[in-house]
């Protein structure tokens, strides 16, 4: 609706809708009516198709037909879900003036806006799995990032000066919803995602930012974080938190701090390793078949959204890891008695979050109430541990002896989901509210008094007195004695076999009664909001404990996984290199149906580089990514899948492996491949390890194995990085020859009769032939195709004896690695010094600058 169009001439009602709606203009409104949660206009049409609800007319407003949708209000939660999951946010409008009072509409007030980054309800969040609100900046100088996760407080920086690492940052975190400025310049980093918000630049202004967390943090500066400099995150920081404040309309005292993540702590996985390594989706987006299905049997949520945080950030502190590891590998005795009473403690994470947020519900106090009545048993398990770093973390965790009487005392045993008709606090807790219930819940001896009393008193033996939620309490008389009832008794209902009376007696006990049952209620709703002061006080020293607790199951878990799963300590050395003997891939070993063969391998200041060659399917790509997650493994502090391993310092890992079309930013196969492998030549080290996978398939033969020759020797002569490169080009099994640090490993297969079976075992030496046909075969290409293919094979084979064309040797590619002379050079060979004039020379020289 325009600006000038005339508010006047729409009803009361709309009018009303139209003014809360111009306050939220950009998101949807849920506008309360009744039993019913509706939604008008545009809005109403945009809901119809996400929700697929039928869209109908309200009446008209304005001489004009109201688009209209609506859904039930106790069935909210579900189309909140589904709407949150979109990327939506949704502003609740309730009724809150009385009905009785009001002469116009009742008076109604957007009393929470939910969005995909804020939620906190149990419903609309997905347990096992973080859910962040971002907020992004950029300037000249590069990104300014800012994550919070309201479920816990943790509320974290970032600055970056480049797309790149911006990228792989984004992945990692992956938040739902993203703020950013509305000149915001890289959208391409964002514009795919769910849950955009467009926010105006002064919410990034950094004085405002400044003045805002300290307000949030009661602190004079931020110094004591160590991000008092870090000005382009703290923007983004600063307007965070002010959309956070804006929706959820309440104090967040469970944020308290807020930590810059600094790159070198971690090693650097890159948007694209990240996605191929399958840590937590899998390459089609899905959760099947990942690292963290087969590393994650955690028994608490938090523990699981811990585990999944180390999956995506390996650490390169040592001291940190050897904590981790020796937790581990004491704990691996103990992990059966520990298991089961981390399953009854639960998810207190997300449970404190609501406390803070003052939304916590009566079962979660009950399982706040559990927990800690679990905590002495846990204790107890601990007991014989000896480890310090686990003795530290048992310290944390503590005992709330205190707040489990409290809650005992308060709580019923299993209360209902809400507050609203009470039912939560238990009998005993507080004497008034006993008072009250024993009285509304009518005195049983008052009553039956009363019907002995009239029944003897009127010699009507069938009169009883009853109640029923529509009429109140009656006394109930048979129609054949119905002659006998006194003028006092006034009718209420009529039944077929009976009368229902009320007398003034009975009528003044019901108000009793009904009043003490509204007073019974309000008071049990204030001794319920009295529960969270109450418990805030001990908020911080709730949350360390919940934080070691799910510390305590990630590792725990770590414990039975290794033993389960036969993983073994891995060695972190100061020294470089990869030593891996009898290594596993983690996730293919568990799907597989036979035996995974275990492979070993060796990398080293003298053995940089493996060249991979085998036939397709042979377990080459298996090998690479085994490898790499071994090393990823080892430095989040886990045990690993192999017999052995000793891994020296690892910056970065890389991998080109597999290929996709990026049609999202219009890229092609072999453009996301050239994009990979450019991100690694510009930033890999000799501390990087490296995986390529048969760069250079997506273009012409020459092109592609060009290209690839050219990566090898730029990543063992100059780069000097830990590389594994698996290629179908045999030719590049005679670099080993020219580059010291190349070496040659294969993997082998049998053809027999038409069928071919892999060995999946690495060898040194390069491989013989490639199997290409067989391997078509195997995959079900019709027979008369693969006829005529060992036909041509032969034909090439004949003209490549010929022309050397497949078999090129080193000096028939010298061609490739003999770099053009530029314009500068041939300008040089030109020159004749002894024929030029001073003058001449100069101009020269100028030109040459010049052409640089
Ligand atoms: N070490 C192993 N032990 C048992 N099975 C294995 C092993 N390695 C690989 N495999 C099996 O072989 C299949 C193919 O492996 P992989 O994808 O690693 O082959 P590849 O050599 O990379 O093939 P291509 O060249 O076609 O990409 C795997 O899906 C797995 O089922």
């Amino acid at each position: 609706m325009t600006e000038n169009e005339n508010l006047t001439s729409h009803t009361p009602m709309m009018q009303q809708y139209l003014k809360l709606k111009a306050e939220n203009p950009d998101i949807l409104l849920f506008y309360r009516m009744g039993d019913f949660y509706e939604l008008f206009y545009d809005d109403a049409k945009k809901a119809s198709q996400l929700l697929d609800i039928s869209l109908t007319k309200r009446g008209a407003s304005a001489g004009e037909p109201i688009p209209m949708a609506g859904v039930p209000y106790h069935a909210v939660e579900g189309y909140l879900a589904k709407l949150i999951s979109l990327g939506e946010s949704v502003a609740i409008c309730e009724q809150i003036g009385d009905p009785a009072l009001s002469k116009g509409p009742v008076e109604r007030k957007v009393v929470r806006i939910v969005t995909p980054g804020t939620i906190s309800d149990e419903l609309l969040l997905e347990d096992r799995k973080d859910n962040l609100l971002a907020s992004i900046w950029q300037e000249k100088s590069g990104y300014g990032y800012a994550t919070l996760d309201i479920s816990s407080g943790r509320f974290h920086v970032f600055e970056c000066d480049n797309f790149d690492t911006m990228q792989a940052e984004l992945q990692r975190t992956n938040p739902v919803e993203i703020l950013y400025p509305e000149d915001f310049s890289s959208m391409v980093l964002i514009e795919h995602r769910h849950g955009l918000r467009r926010r105006p630049i002064w919410e990034f202004e950094l004085n405002t930012a400044k003045q805002q967390l300290n307000l949030q943090f009661g602190t004079k500066d931020l110094i004591g974080f160590g991000v008092e400099q870090s000005s382009k995150a703290l923007k983004a920081a600063g307007c965070l938190l002010q959309y956070v404040k804006d929706t959820q309309k309440t104090a967040l005292p469970h944020i308290r701090s807020i930590t810059k993540e600094s790159q070198d702590k971690f090693i650097i996985l890159d948007a694209a390793t990240r996605r191929n390594l399958e840590l937590t989706e899998n390459l089609s987006g899905g959760n099947e078949n990942t690292v963290a299905t087969i590393l994650d049997k955690t028994q608490t949520a938090m523990g699981s959204r811990m585990l999944k945080r180390w999956l995506h950030a390996p650490i390169r502190d040592l001291m940190i890891l050897n904590q981790r590891q020796t937790s581990i590998a004491e704990l691996l005795n103990h992990a059966d008695s520990i298991q089961p009473l981390l399953k009854q403690i639960g998810d207190v994470e997300r449970i404190l979050a609501r406390l803070a947020l003052r939304s916590a519900r009566p079962r979660d106090f009950a399982r706040l109430r559990d927990a800690y009545n679990t905590l002495p048993m846990l204790q107890a398990s601990l007991h014989n541990l000896y480890n310090p770093y686990l003795l530290a973390l048992r310290q944390t965790i503590g005992s709330f002896d205190d707040i489990a009487n409290l809650l005992n005392q308060a709580i019923i045993e299993s209360p209902p989901v809400l507050i609203r008709d009470g039912g939560v606090i238990a009998s005993g807790y507080n004497t008034e509210l006993d008072e009250l219930r024993t009285l509304s819940a009518g005195a049983t001896h008052y009553l039956d008094q009363l019907e002995i009393r009239e029944r003897e008193t009127l010699g009507i033996d069938t009169l009883k007195i009853g109640y029923n939620a529509v009429h109140g309490y009656y006394i109930q008389v048979s129609r054949g004695q119905s002659h006998l009832v006194p003028i006092n008794y006034t009718r209420r209902q009529t039944l077929k076999n009976a009368e229902r009376y009320i007398i003034p007696e009975l009528k003044e006990y019901e108000d009793k009664v009904l009043t003490s049952k509204g007073r019974a209620l309000a008071l049990e709703k204030r001794l319920y909001e009295q529960l969270f002061d109450l418990l805030l006080p001990h908020l911080e020293r709730m949350q360390k404990s919940a934080d070691a607790i799910a510390e305590l199951d990630v590792l725990t878990n770590l414990a039975e996984r290794a033993s389960t799963l036969n993983y073994s300590q891995p060695n972190l050395t100061s020294h470089k290199g990869i030593n891996i003997q009898g290594g596993r891939h983690p996730v293919v070993e568990q799907v597989l149906s036979a035996p995974f063969i275990a492979n070993s391998l060796s990398l080293s200041q003298d053995r940089r580089m493996l060249v991979i060659t085998g036939p397709n399917m042979g377990g080459k790509s298996t090998y690479m990514r085994q490898t790499a997650l071994i090393v990823l493994l080892a430095y989040m502090g886990s045990f690993v899948p192999a017999d052995q391993a000793s891994i020296g310092p690892i910056d970065r890992i890389f991998t080109r492996i597999g290929a996709s079309d990026d049609l999202a930013s219009g890229r092609s196969t072999f453009m996301v491949e050239m994009t990979e492998t450019a991100n690694i030549m510009h930033n890999a080290t000799d501390y990087s390890l490296v995986l390529m996978d048969e760069i250079g398939r997506g273009t012409s033969t020459y092109d592609g194995l060009s290209l690839a020759w050219a990566c090898i020797e730029s990543l063992a002569n100059h780069i000097k990085a830990m590389t594994l490169f698996a290629t179908h080009y045999f030719e590049l099994t005679q670099l080993s020859e020219s580059i010291s640090g190349v070496h040659n490993v294969h993997f082998d297969a049998v053809e027999h009769d038409n069928t071919i079976a892999f060995m999946h075992t690495v060898a040194d030496g390069p491989a013989s032939k490639s199997f290409g046909i067989a391997v078509a075969g195997l995959a079900g290409v019709p027979n008369s195709i693969l006829k005529r293919a060992k036909q041509k094979l032969k034909e090439l084979e004949t003209l490549s004896k010929q022309t050397s064309y497949s078999h090129v040797d080193s000096s028939q590619l010298t061609f490739i690695t003999e770099a053009e002379p530029s314009e500068v050079e041939r300008m040089l060979k030109d020159i004749e010094p002894d024929t030029l004039t001073p003058k001449q020379a100069l101009d020269i020289l100028y030109s040459l600058k010049k052409l640089l």
